[in-house]
């Protein structure tokens, strides 16, 4: 079969057996008789296993110098399955060797088939090893691949440029970090620049948007269930903090969280595991918790909605991203870089944006921020006739815009108008803006992801 042994006696007439021996079974056979030569031999995971004697000088049998070398090869290839070969049957000498990684033993005068029988199976452990290997190479390879396909943070604001720094200095620790800022200014994308430049990037980074998923979900999704745990659980499930083991776990909109839940998390956070659904055996876990919200968790405490000893132990550090509006020019910078991005995606070449187009941009408030911006640039993109944005392309939504005739509007257009106005109105804050609206927090924040404000 295929596959490359390496044989090391220092004894001529065992090396010519073991040759002779092993070339009806494998396709390369190296045997050599000098040990010192596995020193200047490099890399060695080419090989898929080495038989190697115990004992090099014939009078010291102390079996040392075999261990010497089995470490050295372990160096250079940890996945390489190392069988010794020792001639004085000492046990405790073969268990040293176990111990330190060889995969077995066989002791001198051998037999064939048992050797051969041997040798085979730690081929077939090498082997497996090399797929693990490479497979968990393809893993982190696509994960990093997965964590760096994110678009850069544009801003030169002071804002933003005070708010990157200490992004990149609490990335470096393991520090639990509360991200807070409206809606659409960055939260999530600062979240992952901070998983990206971690010592954790060739991990997990997962995702719980606690705005979206129903609250009795919450747990579940969260912590996993086992089968039969409820109803709807036909399978045992992981949660989000296993998922994310070794990882980061980003909790978007924290605030959505029932104070039973809240409760829970934060015994998960002290306890570093987490209890499924139905079970009652505990699992181990190990992430990083980067929590996001546009809530104001400290007034939250003051009315009882959130527990402080939570708020305490996700807020290590605290993040605050600034919104749009308090950006001052990044907010050409970020339409420049849009209108790029969609120029490139609808075919329109290299689009200018018109001096009457950029005082349009900067005039307006953005109570949806950088979502907000984004979508208008798109649908300007798309509507632009020619290389020049005009300030006609930019269909800005909100309500003191007397572009729109409500006439001519379709029902979601209204929609979409009253909830940007009502949030441009409160500056952002959506409790106030849902109680304006009378519909629940988790409506109103449904509909400006589907708006895309
Ligand atoms: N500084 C930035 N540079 C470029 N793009 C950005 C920047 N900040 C945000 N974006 C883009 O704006 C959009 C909204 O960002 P993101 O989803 O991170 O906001 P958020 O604050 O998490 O929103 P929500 O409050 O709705 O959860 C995304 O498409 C993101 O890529």
């Amino acid at each position: 079969m295929e596959g490359k042994i390496l044989i090391v006696d220092d004894n001529k007439s065992i090396l010519n057996a073991l040759e002779f021996l092993l070339e009806g079974e494998y396709a390369y056979i190296t045997a050599i008789s000098n040990p010192n030569k596995i020193t200047g031999m490099g890399d060695m995971s080419s090989y898929d296993a080495v038989l190697l004697d115990m004992n090099f000088s014939a009078e010291v049998n102390t079996g040392n110098e075999g261990l010497y070398w089995l470490r050295q090869i372990k160096g250079k290839a940890p996945e390489l399955p190392v069988i010794m070969i020792t001639a004085y049957g000492d046990m405790d000498l073969a268990i040293k060797s176990l111990k330190e990684g060889a995969v077995d033993f066989v002791l001198k005068p051998w037999d064939n088939q048992k050797l051969l029988a041997t040798l085979r199976s730690a081929f077939q452990l090498g082997q497996s090893r090399k797929e693990v290997k490479n497979l968990k190479k393809d893993q982190a390879n696509l994960r990093s691949l997965i964590n760096n396909n994110d678009q850069p943070i544009i801003g030169e604001s002071i804002a933003v440029k005070n708010m990157l720094t200490i992004v990149r200095k609490v990335a470096k620790t393991t520090a639990n970090v509360l991200i807070t800022g409206e809606n659409g200014t960055g939260k999530e994308l600062i979240a992952k620049e901070i998983h990206r430049h971690s010592p954790r990037n060739n991990e997990v980074f997962a995702g719980v948007d606690m705005g979206s998923i129903q609250e009795s979900l919450f747990e579940s999704e969260l912590f996993g269930h086992i089968k039969g745990a409820f109803t709807d659980a036909k399978e045992d499930r992981i949660g989000k903090f296993e998922a994310a083991n070794g990882g980061t776990l980003f909790l978007d909109e924290i605030g959505n969280l029932s104070f039973p839940l809240q409760s829970k998390l934060l015994s998960s956070l002290q306890n570093r595991e987490v209890i499924k659904v139905g079970s009652n055996k505990p699992v181990a876990i190990d992430i990083r918790l980067i929590s996001a919200t546009n809530s104001n968790l400290d007034e939250m405490v003051d009315n009882g909605d959130f527990r402080e000893d939570l708020l305490y132990r996700i807020n290590t550090i605290h993040i605050e991203i600034p919104p749009l509006r308090e950006r001052g020019d990044d907010v050409l910078l970020l339409a420049e870089f849009f209108i790029k991005k969609y120029g490139t995606k609808y075919g329109k070449g290299k689009l200018i944006i018109h001096k009457n187009a950029k005082k349009k941009l900067l005039d307006y408030s953005w109570p949806g921020n950088i979502r907000e911006l984004q979508h208008t640039i798109e649908r300007s993109v798309i509507l632009c006739e020619g290389s020049i944005l005009q300030d006609d392309d930019i269909l800005l939504k909100e309500r003191s815009h007397p572009a729109l005739n409500e006439l001519e509007m379709t029902l979601e257009e209204m929609e979409r108008d009253m909830i940007a106005s009502a949030l441009s109105r409160h500056d952002g804050n959506y409790t106030a803006a849902a109680e304006q609206l009378g519909v629940s927090r988790q409506t109103l924040y449904n509909k400006t992801k589907r708006f895309g404000l």
